[in-house]
């Protein structure tokens, strides 16, 4: 049984390496909240918000996330115990949507159940890899500043590059990409900035052999998706318009898509990740987990969460050294071959907190108590 009794919330700054651009925002500066939650044993464990500091990505943000732990969430979760980790989605269920905020503290508390059971968070969510393919992806900026960031990523063995692309820049990059990389594993991520009525240009992209694109349509759609699937070859993958499993099921259902990204933060936890990954399992529709520009606590969980079966398109994974010149966790995340190990002989996430990198990062620090 988990009774948690502590939660301390650390708010941090991280600087990323290079500003990263989508067609939405561009991110400099990555605010991170981690929570670490200790049961009445003494057991500690950890989870992030990834929500961003503006609402560009979804609807949350660092702060509502703050609002939803301090005022909701960790009182919830201090008045209830829970036998498994799958409970916790229950007790938060009459709060509305809030996934990233749900999430940050669903995770903690998995990676205690984990060390409880003195076995690896992967083998917890029914995970069966040792090791995963790495991705990685390459935010907007000049044509030439692309290129060569794919060839060194492919120099570093990752096995499948996303790009960001917007209307402006789609078509050009892709078709200069293709003329260097004419077979190279390569999708791209719209981030919801298309219209239907611009169905010529995706029509375009059609040539190209996209792996897929991702969220062309916008992020609260699955019935445009829908029609604009039946127009194009390239699979459409969703990844805003998914924040339930009742989302994946409907979106599955309609035909809007013939892949899904995964994020926990988004989806509002772990447990709900497992059903939607095992829907899409049943339904021949394979998964991937998608990045959110995290830190290493939530890429412990992407990472266990990766190692489930049909998880079979490299994620968003890549190494600690793509985005932080000092990562969060101990060991970092390591690319080898294009491949991640899985921490499998590792009780619960499988990597430690680097203390003096955190508080090197933190700007506040709050305890709440039983
Ligand atoms: O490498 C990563 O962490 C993922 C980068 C990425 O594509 C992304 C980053 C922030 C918010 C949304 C997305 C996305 O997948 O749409
Ligand atoms: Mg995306």
């Amino acid at each position: 049984m988990i009774r948690i009794q502590k939660v301390v919330l650390h708010h941090l700054s991280l600087k990323l390496k290079t500003p990263f651009e989508s067609s939405l925002e561009t991110v400099t500066d990555r605010e991170s909240i981690i929570v670490e939650a200790e049961d009445q044993r003494g057991v500690v464990g950890y989870g992030e918000v990834v929500a961003f500091s503006s609402p560009w990505y979804t609807e949350e943000t660092i702060q509502t996330c703050y609002h939803l732990l301090k005022d909701f969430l960790i009182p919830l979760v201090f008045g209830n115990s829970f036998e498994h980790p799958s409970e916790v989605q229950k007790v938060f269920k009459r709060l509305k949507r809030n996934q990233m905020a749900k999430s940050a503290i669903e995770g903690a508390i998995w990676d205690i159940y984990a060390k409880k059971q003195e076995t690896s968070l992967a083998l917890q969510l029914g995970g069966s890899r040792k090791e995963i393919d790495a991705g990685v992806v390459v935010g907007i900026s000049n044509q030439k500043t692309m290129l060569n960031q794919i060839e060194t990523y492919l120099a570093d063995g990752y096995k499948r590059i996303k790009i960001k692309i917007k209307p402006s820049q789609d078509l050009s990059i892709v078709r200069e990409i293709r003329k260097h990389f004419p077979n190279l594993p390569l999708m791209a991520d719209a981030n919801s900035s298309y219209k239907l009525t611009d169905i010529n240009r995706l029509k375009e992209l059609d040539q190209y052999n996209l792996l897929m694109i991702e969220q062309p349509l916008a992020a609260d759609d699955i019935v445009d998706h829908r029609l604009l699937q039946s127009q194009i070859e390239t699979p459409i993958c969703l990844d805003e318009s998914i924040v339930t499993f009742e989302d994946a099921k409907k979106a599955i259902e309609l035909g809007s898509c013939k892949v899904i990204n995964i994020k926990p933060g988004r989806v509002g936890g772990l447990t709900e990740s497992i059903k939607i990954h095992d829907y899409c399992m049943d339904h021949a529709i394979p998964v991937w987990v998608g990045g959110m520009l995290e830190s290493g606590v939530s890429r412990a969980h992407n990472i266990a969460l990766a190692s489930l079966e049909n998880f079979s398109i490299p994620g968003d994974l890549s190494a600690s050294t793509r985005y932080w010149e000092e990562d969060i966790i101990l060991p970092e995340v390591e690319v080898r071959n294009g491949k991640i190990k899985v921490p499998i002989d590792m009780p619960g996430i499988g990597f430690g907190l680097n203390e003096q990198a955190i508080k090197k990062f933190t700007t506040k620090i709050d305890q709440f108590n039983k």
